[in-house]
């Protein structure tokens, strides 16, 4: 299998703040990796070293085998951020065309391709609407399809089901489980705890540093615990 994201020794400070202090994390194809930690850990802290956004103060982010920030590298990335960052006058799609082009996906087969991700999110009969009128779950769901457009081999989700309904959830979780099987790689950070039984392996984010790091049945064996929320909290006191 092929290395998708690699960090070697990641640190981050802010000012004062060591964010990161030694972050190794890896990510295969045919992968979802779900990344946890309690709030303000640093994990889009780590989503942006890894994107480039961030410049690590040691170590390095490799993605795709290069060392990023490598800007050609963008468009082969799926990045939906915690935050949606979309044009509220317009329709969704023309929020679509928009970072299509951003991407510098094929024009050609564009349609095809937006009514391709507006269904996998359930958004196809809303396509013509502005995003000003869309709910929550809706500008959400919103933000994954963009992040699906072309396909990208590799998927960094932040927070991707915030908001969304519990039946969407799953179709969206199914769409990752197929696109895994295509041989995707997927990051995704949840604080969803029983979306992380979903996950081939989780890498859990505690002081700066990954304290554990495998399929959530097997973690869930190493703490003796029924659920990788137990596994979450028991790795909490353990820190303290
Ligand atoms: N650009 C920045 N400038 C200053 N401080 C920052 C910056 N980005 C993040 N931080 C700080 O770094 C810490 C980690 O933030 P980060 O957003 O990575 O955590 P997180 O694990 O994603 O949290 P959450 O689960 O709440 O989203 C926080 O204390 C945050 O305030």
């Amino acid at each position: 299998m092929e290395k998708v994201i690699s960090l070697e020794k990641v640190a981050k400070s802010f000012g004062s703040l060591k964010v990161l202090k030694d972050v190794d994390l890896s990510l295969e194809t045919g992968e979802i990796l779900g990344l946890l930690g309690p709030s303000g850990a640093g994990k889009s802290t780590v989503i942006n070293v890894t994107l480039g956004v961030e410049k690590a103060d040691a170590g390095t982010a490799y993605v795709f085998g290069e060392a990023m920030p490598k800007r050609e590298l963008l468009g082969k990335i799926g990045y939906m951020a915690q935050s949606d960052a979309l044009y509220e006058t317009l329709t969704a799609r023309a929020n679509l065309k928009f970072f299509a082009e951003m991407r510098g996906i094929d024009k050609e087969g564009l349609d095809a391709e937006i009514n391709r991700v507006a269904g996998v999110v359930s958004l196809g009969d809303f396509l013509d609407q502005a995003v000003s009128g869309f709910s929550g779950g809706m500008k959400r769901r919103l933000s994954l399809a963009i992040a699906l457009l072309g396909d990208p081999k590799l998927l960094v989700l932040d927070e991707p089901t915030v908001g969304i309904d519990p039946a969407l959830r799953r179709q969206i979780w199914a769409e990752l489980h197929n696109m895994k099987k295509q041989g995707h790689a997927i990051l995704v950070t949840t604080h969803v705890m029983d979306e992380a039984e979903l996950v081939d392996r989780v890498a859990l984010l505690m002081g700066g540093r990954v304290i554990a790091n495998d399929g959530p049945k097997q973690l869930e064996e190493q703490y003796g615990v029924p659920s990788i929320e137990d596994v979450f909290l028991k790795a909490e006191e353990e820190e303290e």
